[in-house]
């Protein structure tokens, strides 16, 4: 089937999304839940890593009105008129950016800022081409929010180390959330896709296109709307039932690399959305750029080799950037064994 865009939306691809009916019920079964609030997390959120490289989290401790408070300042930016969004963009890699992700030609029916918030909170003058007053609303529910994620990543991060056997248990949160760390804020927003009108479900169109995230770890919370879809081992994708209350984790290439590919990079996408806007907002974590990045020796035992050469993290970020979202970005780095 063809759907005629206007450029440079004719350039998004369209991908076959072909549903079973309760694909929502079995996807639900699929996707690990980790209560935090439960004796001994630990070991749970190791099998999901290592099984599916994703999971949800309840029970988080969470504040609800930071979310609220930023999910409400994020759509307020994104209703603002193309011209004064675009004197953010573009997002090279930081900024505003529309329909184009990245510098190598990648397109999707996404509006999105992408935040370096390295050194805390985003550079107040990363936000300067807002009207001073809503810079400073979306300026304050962004610290608001950085602060409160960067603690849940550290939990989860503790939980993954002590689940997988290894110590100390900042092992790999001592690494995000170090000083000079590579963090990044995504916010992203799917306006609902009038081009999809009509075609009864029988094709989608890409959202963000597939992918595994770089960084170590991903914090990832959304509204209420689907199109977030996750790959199984075998290749087979799997829509993951949105949850406003629930935050969802994906584990990034570095992570892979530093368990010697235990803990697993899940591949994932969006697919746009016939009718309902979707709204997320990412935390992205990693190591600093001078880190060598290589599994942790107390993972090669019983004389288990590297399935990784050595890299420092801004040799993988300049590689990386090269890259198209679709790329193995791991594969320049894999030993033959
Ligand atoms: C096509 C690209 C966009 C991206 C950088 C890259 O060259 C390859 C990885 C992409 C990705 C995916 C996860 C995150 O959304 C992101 C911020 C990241 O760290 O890697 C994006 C990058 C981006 O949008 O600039
Ligand atoms: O917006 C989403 O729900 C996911 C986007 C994503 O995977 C990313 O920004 O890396
Ligand atoms: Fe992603």
């Amino acid at each position: 089937m063809v759907v005629l865009l206007n450029p440079p939306t004719e350039q998004l691809s369209l991908a076959k999304a072909c549903k079973p009916k309760n694909a929502h019920a079995a996807a639900a079964a699929i996707v690990p839940v980790i209560d935090l609030s439960s004796p001994n997390p630990a070991a749970d959120v190791a099998r999901a890593c290592e099984e599916l490289g994703f999971f949800k989290v309840t029970n988080h401790g969470f504040p609800k009105h930071v979310t609220a408070r930023l999910e409400a300042e994020a759509a307020r930016f994104f209703s603002l008129p193309e011209a004064e969004k675009e004197k953010g963009g573009p997002a090279l890699p930081f900024g505003y950016g529309n329909k184009r992700i990245g510098c190598n030609g990648d397109m999707g029916w996404v509006e999105y800022l992408l935040l370096d918030i390295t050194s805390g909170n985003p550079r107040p003058a990363s936000l300067d081409f807002l009207r001073e007053t809503s810079a400073t609303s979306l300026c304050s529910a962004l610290s608001e929010y950085i602060s409160a994620v960067r603690k849940l990543a550290c939990e989860l991060l503790e939980l993954m180390a002590e689940g997988i056997g290894i110590q100390p248990r900042d092992v790999f949160s001592k690494v995000v959330m170090g000083e000079g760390s590579d963090r990044m804020l995504r916010l992203n927003h799917y306006p609902p896709c009038p081009q999809l009108q009509g075609l009864a479900g029988s094709a989608g169109l890409t959202g963000f296109g597939e992918h595994t995230d770089p960084m170590i770890v991903s914090v990832l919370r959304s509204n209420n709307s689907s199109g977030f879809q996750i790959a199984l081992r075998d290749g087979t994708w799997v829509p993951v039932p949105p949850d406003q209350d629930s935050f969802f984790i994906n584990v990034g290439d570095a992570m892979q690399v530093l368990t010697n590919g235990r803990f697993r990079s899940v591949r994932h996408r969006v697919e746009a959305n016939r009718c309902k806007s979707r709204l997320s907002m990412i935390f992205f974590g990693g190591p600093p750029p001078q880190q060598v990045i290589r599994p942790l020796s107390q993972l090669l035992t019983n004389g288990e080799r590297s399935r990784y050469k050595e890299f420092t993290w801004a040799e993988y970020k300049k590689s990386s950037y090269n890259s198209k979202l679709a790329d193995n970005r791991l594969a320049p780095f894999e030993n033959m064994l």
